[in-house]
């Protein structure tokens, strides 16, 4: 079925509205903004059936965003794709662990983490518009552990398509480390940076603006900047809902997400603005807080990270936090622009009251610190016989402070353990058991790169690999 266009517009204001085909291929908007579906859509109530496969699912969700952009049969065709490197017939199987508690397990994907099923999507995707346009593409993409690792898995070899992958330098666990450098694709570049993740992104964002690497082809990312790999992470919600009422419980539930870059939960925010049944929204983080305190205390301000075992959510300048200021406000992109330049500029923005309300009408906020980390690790495997991820025993500390008396709470579970297992092992007392796809990586010899954090080290590394 071709569906009616669907537009998108920068939060910032200042970019033409454009096609999903671009807003993919382009990762950020020219004005330094964030691409937004210019409306949510709607679909029937009727399509949220709860019997449906998770690829009927992800194909409602999907659809309408993608519009008439790309060839026909593309998004079925990714979807093939997806299915095909998941075993449980649901995808995203929902484990009840006590009543009212839920966990969403998003890690039996091609790397272990949630991250595959969006990127799985946005590399089929990706190859139906390059065939479309005959371009090439160059992607640069941060990571503190799980994007680039599910990134090389999804771009590796993938013709038209040369993937840079930047992690932040001894900060990322081995498992994920190795992930990402054992690679033998020739078309993947891994840059080691001596800083933190939030150092990694702001190299990423400064490449994609750098207009003199665009006479060597197009330049995007697949980090949650670009709106393809965050939409690609609504449809588990969708399934959550969906497993939820097959288990009973019809009642919307609360959804408790670890949070990073703040993608996640605003794929989660999208998913409810779309009409399905959500009571709320808690991002939980670590140590690194800057949402929780600017959801909390009305000041968004920028501190160095520090690193803790849940490293994946070492950020402390999510980037979709523009994205909820940009719904939150109502689409001011005036309010938008000058919230973030401020940023950018002073390190530091005070939130208006009008604003931080409607923030906190989106999504509460929680930092969970490292000795309650690694006491939710314990728990959940005393209590429940889980073995769980140290960001996943953030978010299950966070969901078990929830009332569940009026509605379910579920928290996502987003990645394996045994990613982790340096920091789950001490806690439980043996190393969580390897799924294949982490026991496969054996001891291939690994590359990569060790760069400055630096714009001039980045651009000569990207210029070096042929950019
Ligand atoms: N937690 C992430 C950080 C990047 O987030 P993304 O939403 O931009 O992919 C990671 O594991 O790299």
């Amino acid at each position: 079925m071709q569906h009616p266009p669907a537009t998108y517009v920068s939060t910032r204001g200042a970019t033409a509205p454009t096609d999903f085909a671009e807003a993919l291929l382009r990762g950020m908007a020219p004005d330094g903004g964030l691409y937004m579906p210019v409306a949510w859509p709607s679909p029937s109530p009727e399509s949220w059936a709860p019997d449906r496969t998770y690829a009927g699912m992800a194909r409602t969700a999907m659809a309408p965003f993608i519009g008439d952009a790309l060839p026909d049969g593309a998004l079925d065709r990714a979807l093939d794709r997806l299915i095909a490197g998941f075993a449980p017939p649901e995808v995203t199987p929902l484990r009840r662990l006590e009543d009212g508690l839920y966990l969403l397990e998003l890690f039996h994907g091609p790397t272990a983490a949630f991250k595959d099923l969006a990127m799985q999507l946005a590399a089929a995707l990706s190859a139906e518009a390059l065939a479309a346009s005959g371009e090439r593409l160059t992607l640069v993409t941060a990571t503190s552990g799980d994007t680039g690792a599910a990134a090389v898995a999804a771009f590796a070899d993938q013709p038209r398509i040369r993937l840079i992958v930047l992690h932040p330098h001894e900060r990322v666990s081995p498992v994920q480390r190795r992930q990402m450098t054992t690679t033998s694709a020739d078309n993947v570049l891994n840059l080691a940076v001596r800083g933190d993740f939030d150092d990694c992104q702001r190299l990423v964002k400064g490449l994609l603006a750098d207009e003199s690497l665009r006479a060597h082809g197009r330049f995007s990312s697949v980090n949650s900047i670009n709106w393809a790999r965050l939409a690609g992470q609504i449809p588990y919600y969708l399934s959550a809902v969906s497993q939820l009422a097959a288990q009973g419980d019809t009642r919307p539930p609360v959804f408790v997400v670890p949070t990073g870059n703040f993608g996640d939960a605003f794929a989660g925010i999208a998913a409810s603005k779309m009409g399905l049944p959500i009571r709320g929204f808690v991002a939980a983080v670590n140590a690194n807080d800057a949402l929780a305190r600017a959801i909390n205390e009305g000041v968004y301000a920028r501190r160095a990270a520090v690193e803790t075992a849940s490293v994946s959510m070492d950020v402390q300048a999510p980037s979709n936090f523009e994205r909820l200021v940009y719904e939150a406000s109502g689409r001011d992109a005036d309010l938008t622009r000058g919230l973030f330049a401020d940023f950018a500029r002073e390190g530091r923005v005070v939130l208006p009251d009008e604003l931080l309300s409607a923030l906190r009408a989106e999504v509460s906020a929680v930092s969970v610190d490292e000795p309650t980390t690694r006491d939710q690790i314990a728990h959940a495997h005393a209590t429940w016989g889980e073995v769980v991820c140290p960001h996943t025993a953030v978010a299950l500390s966070a969901a078990r402070g929830i009332d569940r008396a009026t509605n379910p709470v579920v928290a996502l579970a987003t990645a394996h353990p045994a990613k982790f297992g340096k920091d789950v092992a001490p806690v439980i007392g043996f190393d969580p058991d390897p799924p294949e796809v982490i026991r496969a990586l054996g001891d291939r010899p690994e590359r990569f790169e060790v760069i400055g954090a630096d714009a001039g080290d980045a651009l000569a590394a990207v210029r070096g690999f042929g950019g």
